[in-house]
């Protein structure tokens, strides 16, 4: 059985959709049955049709058929997207009750509600995440915050769902730009260390597979230790640092290249480049 009553609806199936939408069917969160996905190129949708989801290219079928809709289009795409909006109908009260859930990098909450209320929605229930894309697993980690008119079990319910994909957590609104750059963008450079491990690895004579598989499980087990033992990370690297032996000399390496610095920047670059994605 299905945990969420909810029509789900996303405007916007690309990657960042596809890993919420996915994710909640396959966690047996909401049925596919449950779920309509809008995007302007139907043939761009057919994963979902693949899951059993509806597929529609018209935003307004969303709008229409479903309780929680998730916008997911990129932040340019805003403007453009909600003048598309209309009810096919005379808005009723079961519509004032719906709940909108963006996604978009550096869109805030006052963006959206005047966006919304320049064609003539205003008032909407409106929740500001930033997810990540490793929610298609079930590992994601999400901040939200809700406005004025989002009431506490609209918070649950959006909870529910962003938790049984990973971590959510809700936090004040200045902060989710911050957080970008760590766990939106986040999983980009983690995907990079990846490689660059398993490069290490293949050039020490390990076939390519086997240094991805290696490389990939040596960090999901690193970041299970960090929330596990609730360990400072460099305490648990000195737990590895043999004295005089050969993970020190790599860790050298790493110091040498300025990997820390390195990472801070690109945390602190890819986070004001989020907010500057949301600017009118
Ligand atoms: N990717 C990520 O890791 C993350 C992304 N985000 C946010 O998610 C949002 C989407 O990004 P992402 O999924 O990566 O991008 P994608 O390009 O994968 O998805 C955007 C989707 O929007 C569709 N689209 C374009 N115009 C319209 C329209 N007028 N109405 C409805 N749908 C439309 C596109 O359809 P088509 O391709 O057919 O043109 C496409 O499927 C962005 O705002 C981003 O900031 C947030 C956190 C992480
Ligand atoms: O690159 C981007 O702008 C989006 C937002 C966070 C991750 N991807």
């Amino acid at each position: 059985m299905a945990k969420l009553d909810e029509r789900i609806g996303f405007i916007g199936g690309g990657n960042m959709a596809f890993s919420i939408g996915s994710g909640l069917i396959r966690g047996g969160i909401v049925k596919a049955s449950q779920v309509m996905v809008s995007g302007p190129h139907i043939e761009n949708l057919s994963r979902w049709r693949e899951l059993g989801a509806t597929t529609t290219d018209d935003n307004n079928d969303v709008l229409e058929h479903t309780d929680i809709i998730f916008i997911c289009v990129k932040p340019h795409m805003l403007g453009p997207c909600a003048a598309q909006l209309k009810y096919k109908h005379v808005p009723s009260a079961k519509d004032a009750n719906k709940l909108f859930v963006s996604v978009l990098a550096g869109t805030t909450l006052q963006t959206l509600e005047e966006t919304f209320a320049f064609i003539g929605m205003s008032g909407l229930k409106m929740i500001r995440t930033m997810p990540n894309t490793s929610m298609q697993v079930g590992e994601g980690c999400t901040v939200y915050t809700g406005n004025a008119h989002v009431a506490h079990q609209d918070l649950e319910k959006v909870h529910l769902m962003l938790n049984s994909l990973g971590l959510a957590q809700q936090v004040p609104e200045p902060m989710i730009d911050a957080v970008t750059g760590v766990t939106g963008c986040g999983p980009a450079f983690v995907y990079t260390i990846i490689e660059s491990l398993a490069d290490g690895a293949v050039k020490q004579g390990v076939p390519r597979q086997m240094a991805l598989q290696f490389a990939a499980q040596t960090l999901l087990g690193a970041a299970k230790t960090v929330l596990l033992t609730g360990k400072h990370p460099a305490v648990l690297r000195d737990e590895v640092c043999s004295p005089g032996g050969s993970t020190i000399v790599g860790v050298h390496e790493l110091e040498k290249g300025n990997l820390r610095a390195t990472i801070i920047n690109a945390v602190e670059k890819s986070s004001l480049r989020s907010a500057e994605l949301g600017k009118k």
